[in-house]
C-alpha cells in the first residue's frame, strides 16, 4: 500500500462530516472517490493531504505515519494534489504556472524546462505555454492545474472533480493522461463522471453520510445495490 487511512474522522461542532474510515490506495493504481454531494470526500482528501487536521484516525504514506505532519512536508514526500478551487496564478504565463510547481524537485536548469514541457504536453497544452494563465478557459485552467501537479512529479496524484467543466474531447485527453500514468503514479480521483470513472478506475470507494458505503472494483460498485440506492439511481 502507498497510503492507508484508519479510522479517520473529521467532525465539525455538530456534524459528523468523516466518520471511521479506512481506505487503502493501492501503489500504481487509479482509485476513485465517489458519493453524493456532501458526502465527505473534500475533507477526506484534505486529511490526507494535511489540509483539515482528523478528529480521530490515522494516515500513513509508504510505511510512515504523517497524521500529524504539514502538508508542504507532504508535498516534500511526493504528494501533489489539486482542487475545485482553482489555484492557478492569473497573471503569470501557462509556462510560468507549471515551472512555479516544478521548483522545489530534484531538477534543475534545462531539466525543469523538460518536465515543464512534458507536463504541458501531457495536458494538451503545449501551444498554450506563452499565454497568460487568466485568459485560458475555465477547462483549460483545470487541465493547467493538473500539469502543475505532474510537474512536482508526485508519487500520489490526488485530483478533486478534474473533470468539472471539462468538454467531451478535454474530459477523452484527460482519461488517456490517467490511463498513461497507471502503473507508476498512485492516483485517486474525486469524480461525479461516472464514465470516467468506470473507464479509469482500478479501484472504486464510496462515500456516503461521511461513512464507506461500498469498496471494489468498478464492476463490483457498478452491481452493489445499497450504492444503487444511495448515488446511482436504479439505474
Ligand atoms: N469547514 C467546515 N465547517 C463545517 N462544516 C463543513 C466544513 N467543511 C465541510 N463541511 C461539511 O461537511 C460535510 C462534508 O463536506 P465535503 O465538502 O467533504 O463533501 P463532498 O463529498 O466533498 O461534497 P461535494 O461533492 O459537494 O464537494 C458537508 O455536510 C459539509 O457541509
Amino acid at each position: 500500500m502507498l497510503l492507508s487511512t484508519r479510522g479517520l474522522t473529521k467532525r465539525f461542532d455538530g456534524l459528523l462530516a468523516v466518520s471511521d474510515v479506512d481506505l487503502d490506495l493501492t501503489a500504481g493504481d487509479v482509485h476513485a472517490l465517489i458519493g453524493p454531494n456532501g458526502a465527505g470526500k473534500t475533507t477526506l482528501v484534505g486529511m490526507i493531504c494535511g489540509r483539515i487536521a482528523p478528529t480521530a484516525g490515522s494516515v500513513t504514506f509508504d510505511g510512515r505515519d504523517i497524521t500529524t505532519l504539514p502538508a508542504h512536508k507532504r508535498i516534500g514526500l511526493g504528494m501533489a494534489y489539486t482542487f475545485q478551487i482553482t489555484s492557478v496564478f492569473a497573471g503569470l504565463s501557462v509556462r510560468e504556472n507549471v515551472a512555479l510547481a516544478a521548483r522545489g524537485q530534484p531538477v534543475q536548469g534545462d531539466q525543469v524546462d523538460r518536465a515543464v514541457c512534458a507536463a504541458l504536453d501531457k495536458v494538451g497544452l503545449s501551444d498554450r505555454a506563452q499565454e497568460v494563465a487568466g485568459n485560458l478557459s475555465y477547462g483549460h485552467q483545470r487541465l493547467l492545474e493538473i500539469a502543475m501537479g505532474l510537474a512536482q512529479a508526485p508519487r500520489l496524484l490526488i485530483l478533486d472533480e478534474p473533470t468539472q467543466g471539462l468538454s467531451d474531447g478535454e474530459i477523452a485527453r484527460f482519461t488517456a493522461l490517467i490511463e498513461g500514468l497507471r502503473g507508476h503514479t498512485t492516483v485517486l480521483l474525486i469524480e461525479h463522471n461516472m464514465r470516467v470513472v468506470w473507464e479509469v478506475a482500478d479501484r472504486v470507494t464510496v462515500l456516503n453520510f461521511g461513512e464507506v458505503l461500498a469498496e471494489g472494483t468498478p464492476e463490483d460498485i457498478h452491481e452493489n445495490r445499497a450504492v444503487q440506492a444511495a448515488y446511482l439511481g436504479t439505474g
